[in-house]
């Protein structure tokens, strides 16, 4: 990592675990667990998902320290564009569930969803569109198709007039046919590697590739905002940075990394705070019109301590940071 580790012993005194209840099933999950971590420049967060393993999971603990022990960057803007995001609920609820957005001009919609169809994606981008005709839409189907199903869905979803379509298959060069294939029907839909760069070893491949039109970065998957900075410098594609399904803590440092990027040509994915019932600060870090205030954010007491949740969860958070920080103190 780009910053000297501190001693472990001061981030564990100085951490805190929260669980955070969400409004509607996101991921497959119903409540987000965090560690927090107070250092001398503000707060960081810690949340990678439970099933990461510590060499994946080293990475998000990475960018919690760096958060917590360095300065944010000089912000190029105050406010940053933002996408609404909407988990694949059903058609019906398309309506409630983006009302809690406040005037989105950009909707991200999860498609390929395990136990659904082809159909509920088509219902709920269509209810998108005819609630958000002048939104620009995206769809992210998080590898949930195979090449050929990718190729037919998107044939059909780009009848709603998508502005990209984020990791339809699995790997790097799963993204290339898919686009590559759309292209000989005739179809110019953009195509957004995510996965294919936060999960893979080299994250600049699919640029170097040119296996999509754009990539999704993420700060705590990635390592924190130092090294999206220089991965972003590197690529050649355009890239968008999204939300890790953070509490305002991460998101936070999240905008922080969009506001110093020299070029912001999509809405980031940095709207997810309202997908949450609860937050760690009574005033949470949520768009306003679309756009995202660029602000530290320093937890409640009073929520830390609401949210925290079972002392085993708490103990199992620690012995996680004990395994990360191994993992990048051997780096
Ligand atoms: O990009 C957004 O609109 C919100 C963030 C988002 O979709 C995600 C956050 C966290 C984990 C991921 O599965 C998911 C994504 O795939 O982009
Ligand atoms: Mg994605």
């Amino acid at each position: 990592m780009s910053i000297e580790l501190p001693p472990l012993a001061e981030v564990l005194a100085n951490s805190h675990v929260v669980r955070l209840p969400m409004r509607v099933k996101f991921r497959g999950i119903t409540q987000r667990e965090a560690l927090l971590i107070k250092g001398p420049a503000g707060w960081g967060e810690f949340s990678a998902f439970v099933e990461y393993a510590p060499a994946e999971a080293s990475r998000w603990l990475a960018a919690g320290i760096e958060a917590a022990y360095e300065s944010f960057p000089e912000p190029l803007r105050a406010t940053i564009p933002v996408n609404a995001t909407l988990p694949a609920v059903a058609a019906s609820e398309v309506g409630s569930v983006l009302e809690k957005y406040d005037a989105p001009h950009t909707i991200k919609i999860k498609v390929a969803e395990k136990g659904q169809s082809l159909q509920d994606d088509l219902a709920r981008v269509a209810e998108a569109r005819r609630l958000y005709p002048q939104a620009a839409l995206r769809v992210d189907a998080n590898m949930g198709w195979d090449i050929a199903q990718a190729v037919h869905a998107l044939k059909a979803l780009s009848d709603y007039d998508l502005q990209y379509a984020e990791q339809p298959v699995p790997g790097i060069t799963g993204l290339a046919q898919v686009r590559e294939q759309l292209r000989n029907a005739g179809i110019t839909l953009k195509i957004a590697a995510d996965e294919a760069v936060r999960k893979h070893t080299d994250p600049l491949e699919v640029s170097r590739l040119g296996a999509a039109d754009l990539m999704v970065i993420k700060a705590q998957p990635l390592g924190g905002i130092a090294a999206v900075l220089d991965i972003a410098q590197q690529a050649e594609l355009d890239v968008v940075i999204s939300s890790a399904l953070d509490s305002s803590v991460g998101l936070a440092q999240a905008a922080a990394l969009a506001s110093a990027l020299p070029e912001l040509p999509y809405a980031c994915g940095l709207s997810t705070g309202t997908l949450f019932a609860d937050d760690v600060c009574s005033e949470p870090l949520l768009a306003t019109a679309g756009y995202l205030p660029v602000r530290r954010i320093n937890p409640d007491s009073d929520k830390l301590k609401q949210l925290r949740p079972e002392q085993q969860r708490v103990d199992w958070w620690l012995h996680r940071v004990e395994q990360c920080y191994e993992q990048l103190a051997n780096a």
